[in-house]
C-alpha cells in the first residue's frame, strides 16, 4: 500500500511521520520552502514524546507521481487551496483511487466529489503547528491525535479500513465512522474558536464570543436539519485516554491552525470555518452576526498581513452589545 500525503505542513506533516514509523509507503506533496527543506533535511517532527526527521519521497506535484489503482490520496491542505490541488491530481491521471479529506470544515468532500467517485472524510482531531519550514510539531500525548474516518457522504467501506490499518499502531489512532459528517459537523462547531483566538490572542478570554458563536451554529445547523456529533474533550471520551495535551521545550506557539495562517503571513481558512455559518444561516434566513463578523475581521487581518492576536474583542464584543 502507498499513501500519497497531499499538502505537507501540520497535518500532513503529522501523518507522515506517523505512517513512515509504521512502515507505510509514503510520498508527500508539498510546495514552496517546506519542499526545499524537506528534500533538503528531512521533516523534522516534535511531539511531548517524539523527536525524530523523517526521511521521506516528497515531490512538488502530483504530474510528478506514476499513480496506481490502489493508492490512497489524503488532501492535507487547507480548504481554500483544496479545488486546485483536486484540478490537479486529475490532470495527473488519477480517476478512482481513494480521496480522503483530512480538513477541517464539511466543503472539501463536496469538492473533491465533483471531480472524483471515491472520496471519504476524515475528522482531524490533532493540535499540531507549523510555522518554521521542514518543522512540524503535535502537542498531545501519548498519541498525536485520533481520527474519525467514513466513506463521504456516510458508511464505511474497504478503503476507509485500509486506511485505518496503515494507522493502526501508529501514534493516530484510528476509528471508522459510519456518519464521519456528523462528527466533521461537531469538529465545526469546534473550530469556530479558530477565528476568535487568530484574531484576539491564545491567551484571550473569549468563551462569551465563542458560546455566542455557537449559538448561531446550533440554530443554523437545525434550521437545516444537519446532525452534528459533540466531539469536544468533554463529550469524548477517546480523547482523555490517548491525547492529552503535553509541553514540548523551547517550541513557540501561537494557537490554532489558523493562526498559524496568519504568523506565516499565508491565506487563511475562516471562509469554510466561521463563514461556514454564515452561509448556512444566510440559506436559511438566520442572522449569524458574530460568524459574520470573525470571518470579515480574520479575513481582513490576512490581507492586510496582520499578527495573530493583534485585534481587540471589545469591537465585537460593542456590536453585539447593540
Ligand atoms: N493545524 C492543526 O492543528 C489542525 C489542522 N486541521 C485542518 O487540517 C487541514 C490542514 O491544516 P494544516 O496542516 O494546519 O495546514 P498547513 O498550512 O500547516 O499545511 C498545509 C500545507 O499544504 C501546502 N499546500 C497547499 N496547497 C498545496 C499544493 N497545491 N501543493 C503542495 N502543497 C500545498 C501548504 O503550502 P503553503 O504553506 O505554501 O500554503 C502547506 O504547507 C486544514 O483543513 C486544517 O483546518 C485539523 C486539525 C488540527
Ligand atoms: C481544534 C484544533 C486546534 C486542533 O484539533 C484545530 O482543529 C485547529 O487548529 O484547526
Amino acid at each position: 500500500m502507498r499513501v500519497i500525503v497531499y499538502g505537507v505542513g501540520a497535518i500532513g506533516g503529522a501523518v507522515a511521520a506517523a505512517l513512515c514509523d509504521n512502515g507505510v509507503g509514503v510520498v508527500g506533496i508539498a510546495r514552496g520552502r517546506m519542499l526545499e527543506a524537506i528534500r533538503e533535511r528531512g521533516l523534522h517532527l516534535r511531539s511531548p514524546v517524539h523527536d525524530k526527521v523523517h526521511r521521506f519521497e516528497c515531490v512538488a506535484k502530483p504530474a510528478e507521481i506514476s499513480f496506481r489503482g490502489d493508492d490512497l490520496i489524503l488532501m492535507c491542505m487547507k480548504t481554500q487551496d483544496t479545488l486546485p490541488a483536486l484540478e490537479a491530481l486529475r490532470a495527473a491521471g488519477v480517476t478512482t483511487q481513494a480521496i480522503f479529506c483530512l480538513q477541517n470544515g464539511v466543503a472539501n468532500e463536496r469538492m473533491a466529489l465533483r471531480l472524483f467517485p471515491n472520496v471519504h472524510g476524515v475528522t482531524v482531531m490533532l493540535p499540531g503547528s507549523y510555522l518554521d519550514p521542514g518543522e512540524v510539531a503535535a502537542f498531545c500525548e501519548p498519541k498525536f491525535g485520533l481520527f474519525d474516518i467514513g466513506r463521504f457522504p456516510n458508511g464505511t467501506d474497504a478503503h476507509d479500513k485500509r486506511l485505518a490499518k496503515a494507522f493502526d499502531g501508529s501514534m493516530i489512532a484510528p476509528f471508522l465512522h459510519e456518519d464521519v459528517m456528523a462528527s466533521k459537523y461537531g469538529k465545526l462547531v469546534l473550530n469556530l474558536q479558530n477565528g476568535l483566538t487568530a484574531a484576539f490572542g491564545k491567551d484571550a478570554e473569549l468563551d462569551d464570543l465563542y458560546q455566542a458563536a455557537k449559538t448561531e451554529a446550533v440554530a443554523a445547523l437545525e434550521a437545516h436539519g444537519i446532525t452534528w456529533q459533540d466531539v469536544s474533550a468533554s463529550a469524548d471520551p477517546r480523547r482523555d485516554d490517548l491525547m492529552r495535551m503535553g509541553k514540548i521545550e523551547g517550541l513557540k506557539t501561537v494557537g490554532g491552525s489558523t493562526a498559524q495562517s496568519l504568523a506565516r503571513g499565508g491565506s487563511v481558512e475562516i471562509d469554510y470555518l466561521s463563514g461556514e455559518i454564515s452561509l448556512l444561516g444566510r440559506l436559511a434566513g438566520i442572522t449569524t452576526p458574530v460568524n459574520d463578523a470573525v470571518t470579515a475581521l480574520v479575513a481582513e487581518m490576512a490581507r492586510e498581513g496582520r499578527a495573530p492576536g493583534s485585534a481587540d474583542p471589545e469591537v465585537i464584543r460593542r456590536m453585539l452589545a447593540g
